[in-house]
C-alpha cells in the first residue's frame, strides 16, 4: 500500500508527517517502518516523524504522534508541535487560530501567527537540576544544557567545536549523574549583551547534531534564567539552522525564582511537495 508523506521543518528542525486518520498504519508504528520514512529519498534524513491521528474541525482540536528518528517516542517536540498544528491547520478547515494540540496523549496550546508562525505554550517544567556548571531539565524531553563558555573561548570556537564527539565521549557521564538514558545535550553561547543566545543540540533518538531543537531551546532559557546568566523574559536563540526560536518565560511576579510557563515561538513550513511511501517493501517511490 503507497502513502502520501509530507516534508516539513520547524526552526530547520526536520521532520516527516503522515496523516494516518484512516488507520492504514497501526499504532504504536512499528520501528523498521519510522527509520524507513525517516531516511527520506533525495532529501537529508528527517530528524523526527508525525503522525496525524485525528482532527477535530469545530474544536479546532488535532491529536498527533511523535516518533524519533530510531522509532522511540513517548517524549515531547517542541518544533514538532508547531509543525504539527500547522499541519492540522492544512489539513482541514480549523475554526480559530488558538488550537489545541494533544501529542503522545500530552495536551498542549497554540497559536497561529501570521502565514508560518506558531506560539506553543508549554506546562512549567517537570524536573530540574543544576548539578555542577551544567543543568538538567524535564521539559517534557530531557535535556542537559552546557553554558558554551566552560568549554570553549569564543563564539568562532564555538561554531567549529565537535559537538559530536564530546556528546559520544561525555553523554554517558552525564546520563550516570541524573539517572536517566534519553538525554538530550545542548551547549549554549550567551552574547555579549545577553540578547541572542546560540545553540546546538546533539538530539537522542538522533543520535547527532539536529538543525534545531525547540524543547532544548527551552530548556536553555529555564537554565540561563534560574542561574542569572540571561534576565530578560523574552529570550531569542539562534540554533544550527539560524531560524531563530523564541522562548517566553511566564515568571512569577512575587517570586522572580519561580517560573510558571513557558511559551516557544518560532516557524513551521512545509518544505516541498510530498513523497509517495510503500508501506509493504518499506522505500520511497
Ligand atoms: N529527540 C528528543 C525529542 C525531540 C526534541 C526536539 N526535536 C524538539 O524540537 O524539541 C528526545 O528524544 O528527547
Amino acid at each position: 500500500m503507497v502513502i502520501e508523506v509530507q516534508h516539513w521543518s520547524g526552526a530547520g528542525n526536520r521532520f516527516v508527517i503522515v496523516d494516518n486518520r484512516k488507520g492504514m498504519i497501526s499504532n504504536p508504528l512499528d520501528v523498521i517502518l519510522v527509520r524507513s520514512l525517516c531516511q527520506r529519498k533525495d532529501l537529508p534524513a528527517a530528524e523526527g516523524l508525525l503522525v496525524l491521528l485525528d482532527l477535530n474541525e469545530t474544536d479546532s482540536k488535532c491529536y498527533y504522534d511523535f516518533y524519533n528518528p530510531d522509532g522511540s517516542t513517548g517524549v515531547m517536540c517542541g518544533n514538532g508541535a508547531r509543525c504539527a498544528v500547522r499541519h492540522a491547520a492544512s489539513s482541514g478547515h480549523l475554526e480559530r487560530n488558538l488550537i489545541e494540540l494533544i501529542l503522545n496523549g500530552c495536551m498542549y496550546c497554540a497559536e497561529l501567527i501570521g502565514n508560518d508562525r506558531v506560539a506553543l505554550r508549554l506546562p512549567v517544567y517537570k524536573d530540574l537540576r543544576l548539578i555542577e556548571s551544567w543543568t538538567y531539565v524535564n521539559v517534557g524531553s530531557h535535556h542537559v544544557v552546557i553554558d558554551a563558555r566552560d568549554i570553549v573561548q569564543s563564539i568562532e570556537d564555538f561554531h567549529r567545536f565537535d559537538l559530536i564527539r564530546f556528546a559520544q565521549e561525555h553523554l554517558n557521564s552525564y546520563r550516570k549523574k541524573v539517572g536517566i538514558e534519553s538525554l538530550n545535550l545542548t551547549i549554549a553561547y550567551p552574547t555579549v549583551d545577553q540578547q541572542i543566545v546560540r545553540i546546538r543540540t546533539y538530539e537522542n533518538g538522533v543520535f547527532d547534531e539536529t538543525q534545531a531543537c525547540g524543547t532544548g531551546a527551552v530548556s536553555t532559557a529555564i537554565a540561563f534564567w534560574i542561574r542569572n546568566i540571561i534576565r530578560q523574559v523574552k529570550i531569542q536563540l539562534i540554533p544550527t539552522s539560524q531560524r531563530m526560536l523564541t522562548v517566553h518565560l511566564d515568571i512569577n511576579t512575587e517570586r522572580e525564582e519561580i517560573i510558571q510557563g513557558m511559551t516557544l515561538e518560532g516557524d513551521a513550513r512545509q518544505d516541498t511537495t510530498s513523497s509517495q511511501f510503500d508501506i509493504d517493501s518499506m522505500r520511497y517511490l
